[in-house]
């Protein structure tokens, strides 16, 4: 594959520690600063460190805090104490780079009326407009032929959104994500509203595009399977005031494959896992 898609070297450099996301005692209360409404407490003194290309999911109850941590690592929402940081630099400071982060939500976000090179083209004039990213269009340009071949999309370049499966629609916005090359991926259940088939396939390519691309990983999932057959770590939030209730390692063999999930030791992980959840509530 092209060289282009692989980490960004700068990137590297600007790491001041082996930690790519940091989370340091960081607490998350909605409402803390609106008397008139009742606070709520999603999370609460989370200390997390994900390292140079990790892949890490993250899992806990429904209202356990999973969103909320993954758009404090975006730097779309703030927390209320302790610190978040990408590549040794605070989300909400002013020397954060906002293309350090590619975000991948669940639903895909393709504009109905652009082609899907325009839509993968988009996240750039976005931060090109607010002076985000620098640099020449056409580079741009060639960088979609390359993930659109990367993600499997060959041939389709010149379709609409509308012509698409729902999965070809999530390899739209994983490229989207990658085109300005950013060295931290924040995915938020995206494959959660596919079919399982399509779900299993996918999994495998977002390996295969995680390898190539040499990208840290941040992914949310309620699917404890699919956290175990992704993962180098699975992180597992407690119900809400979600905090790391366990942090497991996953030590099956890379790379993974469709026989991954039938080995002895993908279900021992898994059952141990399923295991815990329950002790949970
Ligand atoms: N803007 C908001 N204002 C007030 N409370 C909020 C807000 N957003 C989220 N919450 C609350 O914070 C808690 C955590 O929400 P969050 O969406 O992060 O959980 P989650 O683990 O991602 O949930 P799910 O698995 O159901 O998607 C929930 O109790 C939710 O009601």
């Amino acid at each position: 594959m092209s060289n282009e898609l692989a980490r960004d070297p700068e990137a590297k450099e600007t790491a001041s520690a082996e930690e790519v996301i940091s989370f340091d005692g960081v607490d998350k209360v909605y409402g803390a600063d609106d008397p008139a409404k009742e606070s709520v407490t999603a999370l609460k003194d989370i200390d997390l460190d994900i390292r140079q290309g990790e892949f890490v999911s993250v899992v806990g109850p429904s209202g356990c805090g999973k969103t909320t941590l993954l758009h404090m690592a975006a730097g779309l929402l703030e927390a209320t104490n302790g610190s978040v940081r990408i590549n040794g630099v605070d989300v909400q400071g002013p020397d954060h780079k906002r293309k350090e982060v590619g975000l991948v939500f669940q639903h895909p976000v393709a504009l109905e009326w652009r082609t899907v090179r325009k839509n993968i083209l988009l996240p750039v004039q976005i931060l090109k407009e607010n002076g985000a990213i620098e640099g020449d269009m056409d580079e741009y340009r060639d960088r979609v032929d390359d993930l659109i071949s990367l993600v499997g999309l060959e041939g389709f370049g010149d379709s609409y959104p509308n012509e698409l499966s729902g999965g070809m629609q999530q390899r739209v916005t994983i490229s989207q994500s990658l085109v300005y090359n950013p060295s931290v991926l924040l995915m938020d259940e995206p494959f959660g509203s596919l079919d399982a088939m399509t779900k299993d396939q996918l999994n495998v390519e977002l390996l295969r595009i995680w390898r190539e691309t040499e990208k840290t990983i941040l992914f949310i999932t309620h699917d404890l399977d699919e956290a175990v057959f992704l993962s180098d770590r699975v992180v597992v939030l407690s119900p809400r005031p979600g905090e790391v209730a366990d942090d497991v390692e996953i030590d099956l063999d890379r790379p993974r494959n469709e026989e991954t999930r039938g080995s002895e030791r993908f279900v021992e992980l898994s059952a141990a896992l399923h295991k815990n959840f329950r002790s949970l509530r």
